[in-house]
């Protein structure tokens, strides 16, 4: 085993499928409006206790993602757009314009109509935002399908979305196909399924149709309405989410929506963000983030085209190979979720040298630890980390930690534009600084809603326009943020809340963890307590070290009751969020 296994099986979920961030710039056109003030709570309603943005506010030009996202082209139309990690394969802002209008063309003249819903399942190739523009361009609404799932999942959401059309990689498409041969038998109508360039060379599969055919030079592009016909209210993307409860649904976000998250996170300057592209400088942003995640879609594929910034994707995640290309394309900003930043920070094989163009690095999607940050800057102390709080519900961002700012427990204040306030579940009333309740957020950038599920979009955006979050937090007297938990991950003892995050992030902190998470079991005293699974670095620590060790940190009713179990690995998704479902179906029989 080389020094990199350990690395590798602690990642293996992340492995499978993946990618990082966005840059963001300078963007106040001067339109700004009202300087808004920071230690007010009240709003201007009879609202007490909401925080306001303390940021200038934005605004939001009425135009579509197309005309907005492509307006580097003439400046730079021959500056590198996008280039595969893999394979070497890329693409100038001027061809991926070029393309992306290509494919609009081919897709109107196959009988795609506007409103039509196209499914992409695809890992991140370079092709995947030509795709993804150019579905937009010709008026469609793109799901973004999970690549790593299985046939019946994705049937599940082309159904549930109304996909009319599929793009994949031959790489996948014997398990794509599978899904859409299902859905067709049920509509009793047939689902073209589009190849783009994939990972390895492979052959054209028969029946489908191939991207390159749709997208070659001598395509025709004026059957092409004019842009404005796009309106800025219509929807682009329906990522899916499970939310605060249930099944994963459709989130509807609008042209509008993606434009003003952009612009949210990229205008103020008092927020780490990625830089606009200049004769001198541009941004050179690794794409490891997933694009069907509305995390990476908005910062990788959208803000850092946005931004004029050269685009490395990144199709899976593999530690040494991430690491070479961040130190061979000589990457400026690192978009990133919690595990991969505590494994760049703790992993001896990773140099302060790799960091040396390195200036930014954005954590976000889930909960980091305080010492992993701590560790990434020991080793990187020239890096500007920050960290966003967001939800696919709201575009995605909705705080941003301050420029300069080590509170690097909080996930920063309210961007631009945005009010949130935290409630008490039980009362309804909103609380105070210090108090924990549910996360609210109020903005322009709060999803239309969930499609197809009004009853949902009503439980989670009230008749204010607040969006509950279903995560528990609290904001301090500067105004901060802090992500306690979601509720729904919360365990009862004896009627009290427990914070799984909070004990981990305490487990964690033990130098012989290597990795830990927290669930509830069933007590009879108690109706549930705390059980720990732990990674351990060696094999000394014992259920009882570990045990003590919470013991001394924590009050009564968080002691890990239920028992420490040492495993070989913690199960999580992509972002680094823990399976707890899946822990509990492997070790709680
Ligand atoms: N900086 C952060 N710190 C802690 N938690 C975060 C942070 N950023 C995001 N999150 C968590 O991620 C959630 C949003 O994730 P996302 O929109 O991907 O949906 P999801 O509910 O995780 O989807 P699914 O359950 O389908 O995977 C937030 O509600 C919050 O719990
Ligand atoms: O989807 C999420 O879970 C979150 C949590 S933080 C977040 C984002 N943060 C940034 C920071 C910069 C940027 O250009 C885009 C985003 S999306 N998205």
């Amino acid at each position: 085993m080389n020094s990199w296994s350990s690395v590798r099986m602690g990642c293996r979920v992340m492995r499978r499928m993946y990618s990082t961030v966005t840059s963001r710039s300078l963007v106040n056109d001067g339109n700004c409006a009202s300087l808004r003030n920071d230690s007010v709570r009240s709003s201007s309603s009879h609202e007490q206790n909401i925080v306001k943005s303390p940021y200038l506010d934005i605004t939001v030009p009425d135009i579509n993602l197309i005309d907005f996202v492509w307006e580097m082209v003439d400046i730079y139309p021959d500056r590198t757009a996008l280039v595969c990690a893999l394979t070497g394969r890329r693409y100038t802002y001027a061809e991926s314009r070029g393309i992306a209008r290509r494919f609009a063309a081919s897709l109107c003249r196959a009988g795609f109509k506007h409103g039509n819903v196209l499914a992409v399942v695809l890992p991140n190739v370079p092709e995947f935002p030509l795709v993804l523009f150019g579905a937009l361009e010709a008026g469609m609404v793109v799901t973004t399908v999970n690549p790593v799932f299985t046939p019946e999942e994705i049937g599940k959401q082309l159904r549930d979305s109304g996909a009319v059309g599929v793009v994949t990689i031959s790489d996948i498409y014997s398990k794509v196909s599978k899904a859409v041969a299902v859905l067709e038998a049920e509509r009793k109508s047939k689902i073209p399924i589009i190849l783009t360039p994939g990972l390895e060379d492979k052959a054209i599969p028969r029946g489908t149709i191939n991207f390159q055919d749709m997208t070659h030079k001598g395509i025709d592009t004026s059957n092409l309405g004019a842009h404005n016909m796009l309106s800025p209210d219509s929807l682009v993307v329906l990522p899916y989410s499970s939310g605060t409860t249930g099944l994963p649904k459709g989130v509807k976000l609008s042209h509008r929506h993606l434009i003003t998250n952009c612009l949210q996170v990229l205008s103020e300057p008092k927020i780490c963000r990625a830089e606009r592209a200049t004769d001198d400088f541009r941004e050179i942003v690794p794409a490891l983030l997933p694009f069907y995640h509305i995390y990476g879609l908005l910062s990788l594929a959208i803000a850092s085209l946005y931004c004029g910034a050269k685009v490395v994707t990144v199709p899976t995640f593999e530690p040494a190979q991430f690491i070479s290309t961040v130190v061979k394309y000589k990457a400026t900003a690192l978009y990133l979720v919690p595990p991969v930043i505590q494994f760049m920070s703790s992993h001896p094989d990773v140099k302060t040298s790799d960091f040396e163009t390195v200036r930014l690095v954005n954590s976000g999607a889930a909960p980091i630890g305080y010492n992993d940050v701590e560790r990434l800057l020991e080793k990187a102390p020239h890096v500007e980390f920050t960290q966003g709080y967001g939800l696919t519900e709201s575009s995605p961002a909705a705080t941003i930690l301050e420029k300069g700012s080590t509170n690097y427990k909080s996930c920063g204040k309210p961007i631009p534009n945005t009010e949130m306030k935290i409630v008490n579940m039980d009362t309804n009333m909103n609380l105070g600084p210090g108090e924990a309740g549910e996360v609210c957020i109020r903005g322009p950038q709060v999803m239309a809603g969930y499609h197809n599920n009004p009853q949902a979009t009503a439980e989670t955006i009230d008749p204010s326009g607040w969006l509950h979050t279903g995560d528990m937090g609290y904001y301090d007297e500067e105004n901060d943020f802090y992500i306690v938990d979601r509720y729904k991950e919360l365990i009862k003892v004896k009627g009290l809340q427990v914070a799984p995050a909070e004990l981990e992030d305490i487990l964690r902190s033990h130098p012989g963890v290597a990795d830990a998470a927290v669930i509830g079991v069933p007590d009879q005293r108690s109706g549930e307590v705390p059980k720990a699974f732990i990674v351990s670095k060696g094999p000394k620590l014992t259920e009882d070290d570990v045990k003590k060790f919470m013991a001394g940190k924590v009050s009564r009713h968080k002691h890990l009751t239920g028992g420490a179990e040492f495993v070989t690995t913690i199960p999580r998704n992509p972002s680094g969020k823990i399976l707890r479902k899946k822990l509990k179906e492997m070790y709680c029989k």
